[in-house]
């Protein structure tokens, strides 16, 4: 496969994932040479957790496009590990997804998060999957519910 160029812009920080939350999160991220996902987390200047993502192949549902649950894993990993990295150690308890515009694979596409509010164990957290510039393909809230980390 060829190179996939998941470089952040000026100002994000690399961000470790398996560092903080341990080496378990494989499902989507596990994997940076595969024909699944590859992905590279980073935190904007404010902090918010962003990712760039490359559908490969193997994400192919609709013919060329990713299959609606590579989306869905795309933003249970994304939008509950913003939580995390925000300070709450959670599970996701639903995640509500809005799917706009069918996405071509083989492309990197970026993730935004953001912690919308919190209420006791209750962290919601918004996000979408985009092009970047303006193109939104996936919307998606995420109530994530703050357990005893383990
Ligand atoms: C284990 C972690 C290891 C670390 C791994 C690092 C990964 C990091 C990356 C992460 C990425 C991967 C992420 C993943 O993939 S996580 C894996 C996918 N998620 C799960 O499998 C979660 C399974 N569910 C549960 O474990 C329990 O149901 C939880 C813990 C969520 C709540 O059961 P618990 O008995 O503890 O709490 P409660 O029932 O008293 O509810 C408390 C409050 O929450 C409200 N509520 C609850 N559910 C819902 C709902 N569906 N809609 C609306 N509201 C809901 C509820 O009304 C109440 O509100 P209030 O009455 O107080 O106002």
């Amino acid at each position: 496969m060829s190179e996939v160029d998941l470089s952040g812009e000026k100002g994000w920080q690399p961000f470790d994932a398996p560092a903080l939350v341990g080496s378990s999160l494989r499902f989507v991220s596990g994997d940076p040479e595969g024909d699944r996902f590859r992905v590279s987390y980073y935190r904007k200047p404010d902090s918010a957790l962003v990712a760039r993502i490359w559908f490969g192949p193997e994400t192919e549902g609709p013919p060329e496009h990713a299959h609606g649950g590579s989306m869905a894993a795309v933003l249970d990993e994304v939008l509950g590990l913003a939580a995390w990295s925000a300070g709450y150690a959670i599970v996701v308890a639903n995640l509500n997804i809005n799917f706009r515009c069918l996405l071509p694979i083989m492309q990197v596409v970026q993730v935004d998060t953001e912690i919308v509010s919190v209420d006791g164990r209750k962290v919601l957290v918004r996000g979408k999957i985009w092009d970047g510039q303006e193109k939104v393909y996936t919307e998606a809230d995420c109530l994530c519910i703050e357990i005893q980390a383990v």
